[in-house]
């Protein structure tokens, strides 16, 4: 719990452990964009590293209409649609060695339902959608799914999260396209450790798709890192050093529970200790000031060109600042990644339903939405689906 936070503002842009119950004071019915307001506090939790202290005025994005905004006021403006269930890869900390079960195909959503759901999304107030899977770059017709979402007016940002194993040729037509930020996942410099880790080769593919994206100028290229004790947390300051010759952000992510992992707090590596490990290795390692609603802590590092990020899911939650929301390859529509309530898309879409019914459906649902997640131990108990249904 943040401490001395003051009254005036709805809640600190810059601390995750803010009671999310104090969001929800804006005001729908204005038209100015209102402002956020952090006047600077010190935080008293236990990771005070979590804080920055500058006064900062951030604004906030004016909802369109209600349908997005959750009975805390957060306003979802960030759609994630996972494209699918299958995947080149069987990362450990992602699903079983035996796989998922999957959706019958003629059960997914298909290319047109896609584009008609974002369609709704994006004039309701979505203008950041993020493809993932499974892996996005096995469907066949991303490249067009890309094409048709960059026509949707008002949407500003198609991103895309992959394992980087096919990415390095589609990326140019991709990039045509529209898609235009990329999170690239790697969890370990060593090719033999990327197959212990993913259940399959191709570690020198993953590093040839991040140098083509650099090279084509995605800026910065986002590497999503899952930090495992006693796997990978002896790379820690390896992958930091590459960060000070390439325009990438690295970002340790901490190790969460889902459904088919082999999720135990032990081999969960918390926030403060992998900064602690980065601090006593290199020099001048400063505090960014981040975006409300980003899922991570940034920092910079003297003389380095990239950055390090921290997605502190388990040790720090950022709920009070979500604005995310889930569209599952199979067209159930999931408001919050560790809530295990969903509701079915698809089928009111094969039962005719038009787009007010469909409107009124994903409004109750935001509705419904928790103001944060259970806490790790909770999580760990709860039946979810596994993380490659999911998408992140
Ligand atoms: N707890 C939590 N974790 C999330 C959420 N969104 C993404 N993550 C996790 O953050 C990690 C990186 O996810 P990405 O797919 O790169 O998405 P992102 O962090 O939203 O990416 P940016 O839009 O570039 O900030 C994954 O482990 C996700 O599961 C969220 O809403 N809640
Ligand atoms: C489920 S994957 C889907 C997209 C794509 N296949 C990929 O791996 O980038 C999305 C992100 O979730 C992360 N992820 C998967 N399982 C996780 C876990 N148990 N804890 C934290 N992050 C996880 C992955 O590292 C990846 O960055
Ligand atoms: S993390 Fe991504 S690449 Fe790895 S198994 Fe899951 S979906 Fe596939
Ligand atoms: S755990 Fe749920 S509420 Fe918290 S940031 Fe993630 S999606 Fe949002």
């Amino acid at each position: 719990r943040c401490l001395l936070l003051d009254p005036r503002s709805i809640y600190s842009p810059f601390c995750s452990i803010v009671d999310p119950m104090r969001v929800g004071l804006r005001s729908l019915t204005s038209n100015s964009a209102p402002t956020r307001v952090n006047y600077g506090h010190r935080c008293s939790n236990a990771y005070s590293t979590c804080c920055a202290t500058k006064p900062e005025v951030q604004p906030v994005e004016t909802p369109s209409s209600d349908m997005l905004v959750d009975s805390f006021g957060r306003f979802h403006n960030y759609l994630r649609i996972s494209l699918t269930e299958r995947c080149n890869l069987r990362c450990q900390y992602c699903m079983p060695a035996e796989g998922v079960e999957l959706t019958p195909k003629a059960e997914l959503l298909s290319h047109d339902e896609i584009i008609r759901i974002a369609n709704l999304f994006v004039t309701s107030g979505v203008d950041k959608i993020r493809l993932t899977g499974g892996e996005p770059t096995v469907r066949k017709d991303l490249e067009d799914i890309c094409l048709h979402l960059s026509g949707l007016k008002g949407l500003k940002t198609i991103a895309m999260t992959t394992n980087g194993i096919v990415l390095s040729k589609k990326l140019p037509r991709l990039k045509e396209c529209g898609l235009s930020a990329l999170n690239i996942s790697l969890d370990t410099l060593i090719p033999a450790k990327f197959e212990f880790m993913t259940r399959r080769k191709g570690h020198s593919k993953v590093m040839e798709s991040i140098d083509t994206a650099i090279q084509l100028g995605y800026d910065p290229v986002k590497i999503n890192c899952v930090i495992m004790r006693g796997m990978n947390d002896d790379e820690i300051c390896d992958f930091v050093e590459l960060t000070r010759h390439k325009p990438i952000n690295v970002r340790f992510i901490e190790f969460m529970p889902f459904d088919g992992n082999v999720w135990n707090v032990k081999k969960l590596v918390p926030y403060a200790e992998i900064l602690d490990k980065v601090r006593q290795h290199f020099k001048g390692v400063e505090r960014l000031q981040d975006h409300p609603s980003d899922t991570a802590k940034n920092f910079k590092i003297d003389g380095h060109v990239g950055t390090i990020s921290f997605i502190t899911s388990m040790t720090e939650h950022f709920c009070a600042g979500c604005n995310r929301l889930r569209l599952l390859a199979d067209g159930n529509f999931k408001v919050c990644l560790f809530g295990p309530s969903e509701v079915s898309l698809r089928e009111p879409i094969h039962s005719g339903l038009d787009d007010a019914g469909l409107k009124e459906i994903i409004s109750a649902a935001v509705k419904r939405k928790k103001a944060k997640h259970a806490g790790m131990f909770d999580i760990a108990k709860t039946a979810n689906r596994p993380m490659i249904h999911i998408g992140g």
